[in-house]
């Protein structure tokens, strides 16, 4: 078989499209979203993501802040900052860019968000009523996944999904996303024996490792959906998967590339739980 690449990018440009059109008529009614992203330090990696993300904002409409701090930025003064931004009327997501100096506590800091404002879906509250099978804000990534198996009408209910990696931001919380949606979901990790047993006998493969060609053709299933979350610079500065891609297309019957998978559906599910926060605040 030879899969049919997924392209997150295109899901992503038309879903902005809508969005942008959802927006103009907020704005008619005197709402703008509002965005504050918070960047500490001048890793290049994050400094790359966070300008994907203002680019998105503006052609969106949604109003982005980006406030961007020193690494010597001290827990304390993080706490004050989001203090400030949980009571802004005009901010109705907060977004810390993760991960943080290693002298900043990240679950104080991601505990210490309004869950309100949460737009990543990281506060315990908010994973507590994703878990309850409750509306919330959901996870980025997972939520970006979710939509573009729906988007080409893959079949959820009753497949074995095996989702390769435990983080609290992706493997996870998609794992959880995937029982909601009346999965079998199994999760394997740097402990697991004998990994291949469970990833050859997925229907729906999530990779979320972050190691270059963790996976292979060899590890795949006849006809399995391989969604891959890994976004590993190379040393000739391109990006790459944490899946061999070509050897993985010629047996999967959906894949989706790195670049224009998974990542482009990450930025646009910010969006949405910016815009849909700004609706809830407004009572709409
Ligand atoms: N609080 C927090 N929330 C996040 O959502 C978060 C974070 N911290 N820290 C870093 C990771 C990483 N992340 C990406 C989002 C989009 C692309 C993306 O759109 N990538 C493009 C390529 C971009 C390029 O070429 O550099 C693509 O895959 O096509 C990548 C990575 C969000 N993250």
């Amino acid at each position: 078989m030879v899969a049919e690449v997924i392209y997150g990018s295109e899901l992503a440009e038309s879903l902005r499209e809508e969005m942008r059109e959802e927006v103009t008529s907020l704005r008619q009614q005197g709402i703008v979203p509002g965005l504050t992203v918070v960047l500490i330090g001048e890793d290049p990696a994050s400094q790359s993501y966070v300008r994907g993300k203002q680019k998105a904002c503006d052609f969106v409409g949604v109003n982005s802040n980006l406030i961007e701090l020193p690494s010597s930025t001290s827990e304390k003064e993080l706490l004050e900052l989001i203090d400030n931004l949980n009571v802004d009327k005009n901010v109705h997501g907060i977004l810390v860019q993760l991960p943080l100096p290693k002298h900043i506590n990240e679950q104080i800091i991601i505990e210490a968000i309004s869950p309100e404002k949460d737009v990543d879906g990281f506060h315990p509250i908010n994973i507590g009523r994703m878990i309850a099978g409750k509306d919330t804000f959901f996870p980025c990534t997972p939520f970006g996944i979710i939509t573009m198996l729906k988007s080409k009408n893959i079949e959820i209910e009753g497949k074995k999904a095996v989702i390769v990696g435990r983080s609290n931001i992706v493997g996870k919380p998609v794992g959880q996303l995937l029982l909601n949606e009346n999965a079998t979901v199994t999760y394997c990790h740097s402990r697991t024996k004998n990994m291949k047993q469970y990833t050859i006998d997925a229907d729906i493969l999530i990779v979320a490792v972050g190691k270059a060609h963790f996976l292979s053709g060899e590890d795949i299933k006849e006809g399995a959906v391989v969604i891959d979350v890994g976004v590993n610079r190379q040393e000739n500065g391109k990006l790459t998967g944490d899946v061999e891609f070509e050897s993985a297309k010629a047996k999967a019957a959906y894949i989706t590339p790195v670049p224009k998978g998974v990542g482009p559906m990450t930025i646009t599910m910010l969006l949405h739980n910016t815009i849909k926060s700004a609706r809830k605040f407004h009572q709409l």
